[in-house]
């Protein structure tokens, strides 16, 4: 008889809470999130419409959301106070801010985690502190690394970037850990651009020189004589968010704006009587240029020696995107040559610059007005931003994915909302079937069959591919998988899953019928779980009533509620069975929730999937398994 008890994978199933939402939390607003929010769900419970877990955190460190506000406060110390620690509530996450936030953002995020407001970190001191937290808030300052991240120890779940560029998180290694990372990409953008208008007239009229000559004592007024912008050519690079509420208001001003971006609509773009050129042209025609683009790979030093060749001499130039989209050393040359009259700088290099480097030369050139990046720094915007990225990351720890996740795909709310059942489906079929598994040789080649009404592009498959994954890693490793690194971990682990789609009639209004997992190429413990093809595990599930069933295993059709733990055996089809094995399970306690009986031909082998809500002892499945006419049994935990 082969028996063989699933103990060794279910010792290893880990259980991992969600984050819901409580209705607290949504009176405080967070309803605004779940509109645009991906949702994404754990192994254990059901969630909310509308929401998925993103974010799984061990249960000693599970958020349980409610409005509570702990004693700590903002503080420009580098540590947390004794109070603080003492009075952290042990049910929260807790976030660390490391750069100033407005106190809209604090409150909020107060109310559902424990916070450490600790400013001027350096890295070092950083990579030390951040394994005692589940999120982290930044601004631009500073530096969210690989070795930060990987100095959290996996604890890290979120980093809420409180404004628009991540250039200063490293977004591979974010992924690569499955942490998501948030920003706050609307409420500073009036203000980048109020100081992109307000450096490109304060250097077109020396307002900046003219004011320390005269706070020097002196009268200087031939000296800073300024050049008009009306009518002149103003473009604007990068039509973004900022980019476009720039050339908003330098229309206002009545100069010409052209603008090089090579994603943007042509529509949005004629819409503000704004005309889109290449980037050659924009550079060859323009009085004034300023600067909206992301730093990327593509934009570092777009703007080099060869890019000023090409420009008009006497050009005039702003920034306040990213220090790193100009050559500063080309551009101190471009200055210097006369090509460019005069710039005016928000961003740098090196912030702050530091004696001797490019951007330290920039600022004390008299022809540069600089700024210390302060392009998002007005009140309005540090309260807007603050409380933009508290709602996303208190969202994201409370299992949302916030509608500005930048490392996670996005799925629309009503996609998540349709799809919630199947997500936890799709996890609790890769989780069974993983544990069907023996042997060593590892999963390496999964097909998943999505049985639909729908057509192609009408199904996102994304988030069930995602869960199918964590299901099928999860038990057998001490990999975190979520949505942000679902590919990623199966890739490094040589694991392919590749997706069928096979049409069905049924099953109307539902996004599916059914969802198959096959693991191909591997032993199993429970022969009968082998399907047409040998050595390959076939489960099939199907939603009924909202709630995900076992509809199929190997080829015999079972109906067990995907609830509790499950044993299956395989049996002699014959009368007093189920007697049997109901009178052990209730001498030991264990609860029955569900039980299916699939046979094959009367009198012949049957499968048996029992849900129990109790865990079942070795020596109960020792039990089940000595009865005669039981070939093979396997307890599985969900
Ligand atoms: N100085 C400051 O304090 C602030 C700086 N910023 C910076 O301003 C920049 C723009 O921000 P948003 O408008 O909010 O971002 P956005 O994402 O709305 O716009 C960026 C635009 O740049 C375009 N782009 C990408 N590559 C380009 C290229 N090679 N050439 C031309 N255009 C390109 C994109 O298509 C997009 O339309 C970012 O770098 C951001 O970090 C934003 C806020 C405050
Ligand atoms: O939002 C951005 O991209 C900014 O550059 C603003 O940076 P800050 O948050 O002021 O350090």
């Amino acid at each position: 008889m082969a028996m063989v008890m699933g103990k060794s994978m279910t010792a290893n199933a880990k259980h991992t809470l969600q984050f819901a939402p409580s209705s607290t939390q949504k009176s405080q607003g967070k309803h605004r999130l779940l509109a645009s929010s991906v949702a994404f769900q754990t192994s254990s419970s059901l969630i909310a419409k509308g929401t998925t877990t993103i974010c799984t955190l061990p249960k000693s460190r599970s958020l349980a959301v409610k409005a509570v506000v702990t004693n700590s406060s903002a503080t420009v110390s580098k540590t947390p106070t004794e109070e603080a620690v003492k009075t952290r509530n042990p049910d929260l996450a807790t976030v660390l801010v490391a750069e100033k936030l407005g106190e809209g953002g604090l409150d909020l995020l107060r109310k559902v985690s424990n916070v450490d407001a600790l400013y001027n970190l350096t890295n070092d001191e950083l990579c030390e502190k951040i394994s005692n937290y589940d999120a982290l808030i930044v601004r631009s300052a500073t530096k969210v690394t690989r070795k930060v991240f990987q100095a959290s120890n996996g604890r890290l779940k979120v980093v809420g970037r409180a404004g628009v560029g991540i250039d200063n998180v490293d977004l591979d290694a974010a992924t690569e850990l499955g942490c998501l990372v948030v920003n706050a990409p609307t409420a500073n953008t009036v203000a980048a651009a109020e100081h992109g208008i307000a450096l490109l007239t304060a250097m077109a009229r020396n307002a900046a020189p003219a004011d320390a000559s005269m706070k020097s004592g002196k009268w200087e007024r031939s000296k800073y004589v300024g050049v008009s912008l009306v009518d002149k050519t103003l473009a604007v690079m990068g039509f973004g968010k900022v980019g476009s509420e720039v050339a908003r208001k330098a229309k206002g001003l009545g100069m010409h704006v052209i603008s090089h971006d090579p994603y943007a609509s042509a529509d949005r773009a004629r819409a503000i009587g704004v005309e889109l050129v290449s980037f050659d042209e924009a550079l060859a025609r323009a009085d004034f240029i300023s600067l909206h683009m992301p730093l990327t790979p593509t934009t570092d030093k777009i703007f080099n020696d060869d890019t000023f060749k090409k420009c008009k001499k006497g050009v005039r130039l702003v920034n306040v995107a990213r220090g790193g989209v100009i050559d500063e050393e080309a551009l101190l040359r471009a200055i210097d040559s006369g090509v460019v009259a005069q710039a005016a700088l928000d961003v740098f290099t090196t912030e702050p610059p530091k004696e001797g480097d490019s951007s330290w030369a920039l600022v004390q050139h008299k022809n540069v007005t600089a700024t210390p990046h302060l392009g998002a720094s007005t009140v309005e915007a540090q309260e807007g931003v603050a409380v933009e990225i508290a709602e996303a990351v208190a969202g994201a720890l409370a299992g949302e994915l916030a509608a500005t996740a930048v490392n996670a795909p996005m799925v629309p709310a009503e996609v998540i909302t349709e799809l919630a059942p199947y997500v936890t489906l799709a996890e609790k079929l890769g989780r069974l079937a993983v544990q069907l598994v023996s042997g060593g040789a590892g999963v390496k080649q999964v097909k998943v069959v999505y049985r639909s009404a729908r057509d192609d592009g009408d199904l996102d498959t994304r988030l069930l591919r995602a869960m199918i994954t964590k299901g099928l890693i999860e038990p057998v490793s001490s990999a975190f998988i979520n949505l942000v690194n679902a590919d990623y971990v199966a890739k490094q682990r040589g694991l392919k899953i590749s997706e069928e789609r096979e049409a069905s009639v049924s099953a109307a209004g539902a996004p599916l019928e059914s969802v198959s997992v096959t693991i191909a190429d591997v032993d199993s413990k429970f022969a009968s779980a082998t399907g047409d093809l040998t050595r390959s595990i076939t489960l099939e599930g199907k939603v009924k009533d909202g709630v995900p069933h076992l509809s199929k295993v190997g080829n015999f059709n079972v109906d067990v509620s995907l609830e509790g733990s499950i044993i299956f055996y395989r049996q002699v089809d014959q009368p007093g069975m189920i007697g049997k094995v109901g009178s052990i399970l209730g001498e030991e306690n264990v609860n029955i929730a569900f039980m299916s009986v699939g046979r094959t031909l009367r009198g012949l082998d049957a499968i048996v999937a029992i849900g129990t809500d109790e865990d079942l002892s070795k020596a109960t499945i020792q039990k089940l398994a000595d009865i005669p006419a039981i070939g093979e049994l396997v307890f599985l935990k969900l």
